[in-house]
């Protein structure tokens, strides 16, 4: 038996998508021939201008478009048996929830909970427990009793977080985590998904917040009606590819010479704005986010 024959297999990509196109019943294609995989035990980042299709994609993978062409693989396995084996969690963005349910938090976090419910839906003590550890989690178990319509923004962003805590998936699909946080729930955000990485779990991120990116993100995947470009930080995640994925969009600019220096000191910055957030690149590579 040779040596490859008796090593245990690799272990599987955590999501793998191949020539995935998604055209919807008004005509328009969102994804062309769309591949790319998302390794496990690392966070990836999916961003692309507005329209680009990283909610189509994320769609495709929540298995809510029938008509999808191409292959999907979740773990190993297909998108229906992921979904059936309570392995995919969609953290969803907050606008999309009905914050006038008269629901309380520790209700919304039980939902993340029913996947492993029976028919009845039942609460176990396991379940209890789960809600109660993501609550704490997240710093929200004194608010536990409150009604949802109460909370603060970051607050309602947590509880959203806390439910896909509580649903204890292998696979995390975050809608754009950092949208309408205040400072202290993204730094929250971005400890939480370095623990969820050193839980070995698989985690794609979508999000306009580009100067984050790098910060926290080990790998980047960029579209824009397929997959431009997709691979580590370093190498993806370039003024090239930059210009590629938001020409047109985002504020592009070097500067250099006596714009930047009292001395001649020949290095420049390129700069990606949309006039909120700069993106700055340094000639050593060296990326940063202004104030950061
Ligand atoms: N249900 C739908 N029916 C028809 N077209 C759609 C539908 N959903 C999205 N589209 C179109 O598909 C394209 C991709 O949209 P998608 O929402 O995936 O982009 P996105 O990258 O998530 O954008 P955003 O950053 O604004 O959320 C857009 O042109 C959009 O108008």
């Amino acid at each position: 038996m040779t040596e490859a024959a008796t090593s245990p297999p690799a272990p599987p990509d955590g999501i793998a998508v191949s020539g995935l196109t998604v055209t919807y019943r008004s005509g328009r294609t969102a994804l062309r021939d769309a591949s790319l995989t998302v390794p496990q035990r690392l966070v990836t980042a999916l961003v692309g201008v507005n329209g680009a299709g990283k909610s189509t994609l994320f769609k495709a993978l929540m298995g809510c478009i029938p008509g999808a062409r191409g292959h999907v693989r979740i773990l190993g396995h297909e998108v229906d048996a992921a979904l059936a084996a309570n392995l995919v969690a969609h953290v969803a963005q907050a606008e999309e929830v009905d914050w006038t349910f008269p629901v309380l938090v520790e209700d919304v976090v039980m939902m993340g909970r029913y996947g492993h419910m029976g028919f009845l839906r039942r609460p176990r003590p396991a379940d209890r427990e789960a809600v109660s550890r993501a609550l704490a989690r997240m710093n929200m178990t004194g608010v536990r009793t409150r009604q949802i319509g109460e909370l603060a923004g970051g607050q309602k962003k947590r509880v959203v977080l806390a439910r896909a805590l509580a649903q204890d998936a292998r696979v995390i699909l975050f809608d754009e985590p950092f949208t309408g946080v205040d400072v202290q729930t993204e730094e929250a955000i971005i400890a939480l998904l370095r623990e969820m990485r050193a839980e070995g779990r698989v985690m794609l991120v979508s999000t306009h917040d580009l100067g984050s990116v790098p910060e926290y993100c080990d790998r980047v995947v960029m579209v824009k009606g397929t997959v431009l470009a997709s691979g580590p930080t370093e190498t993806t995640f370039t003024p090239a590819n930059l210009r590629r994925a938001f020409g047109g969009v985002l504020r592009h600019f070097v500067l250099g010479g006596r714009d930047l220096h009292d001395d001649p000191d020949s290095r420049s910055v390129d700069v990606f704005t949309d006039d909120e957030r700069p993106l700055i690149f340094h000639d050593d590579r060296h990326r940063t986010r202004e104030g950061h």
